[in-house]
């Protein structure tokens, strides 16, 4: 598959009210207007746990440690109808932060109870494999979107191997 290596990383955390995740409401580009994981390209010469944190800063202003990152696993978004947006993603949980999660260009960043996601205004996909990783299953994913680009065609989950 020939795709654009990204990175995605969720910030967990357990309070009171059970397990909550940050997402947030993406202001511009891809996925314009979802509720989204805070992440995006890894760029020359980066690897993708440099990404995630470079990523984490822009797009909610918080700073998190390469060694705070647990790589959950990875997902491969697959666009049949236009393979020029497929993405080989890398998915990286933490429960480690420094500063307090705010609003850039990119992103209006919220908490979202794990056990209630917002799916509806999610990508179709992501409740077949986030609430999975969050779970703690480490897991190697292949998501084939339908022609509508949105829908869900098919997703293939096997155990991530930690490579
Ligand atoms: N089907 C899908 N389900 C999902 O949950 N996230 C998806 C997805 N397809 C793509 N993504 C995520 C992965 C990646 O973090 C993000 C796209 O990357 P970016 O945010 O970097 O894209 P943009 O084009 O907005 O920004 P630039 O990188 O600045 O060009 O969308």
């Amino acid at each position: 598959m020939t795709a654009a290596h990204v990175t995605l990383c969720f910030l967990l955390r357990n309070d009171a009210e059970g397990e909550h995740v940050l997402l947030g409401t993406k202001k511009t580009g891809f996925g314009s207007g979802k509720v989204v994981g805070v992440g995006g390209h890894v760029e020359p010469g980066e690897t993708a746990v440099e990404a995630a944190v470079r990523e984490v800063m822009e797009e909610i202003n918080v700073v998190v440690r390469a060694a705070d990152l647990v790589q959950a696993g990875t997902v491969d978004f697959i666009f049949p109808a236009r393979p020029e947006w497929n993405m080989a993603t890398t998915v990286y949980l933490t429960r480690t932060w420094i500063g307090e999660p705010s609003e850039s260009d990119e992103i209006a960043p919220d908490w979202y109870p794990v056990a209630r996601l917002p799916v509806e205004r999610m990508w179709a996909d992501a409740e077949h494999w986030l609430p999975a990783m969050i779970a703690g299953q480490r897991i190697a994913v292949q998501v084939d979107l339908a022609p509508d680009n949105q829908s869900v065609a098919s997703v293939y989950t096997v155990a991530w191997s930690g490579s």
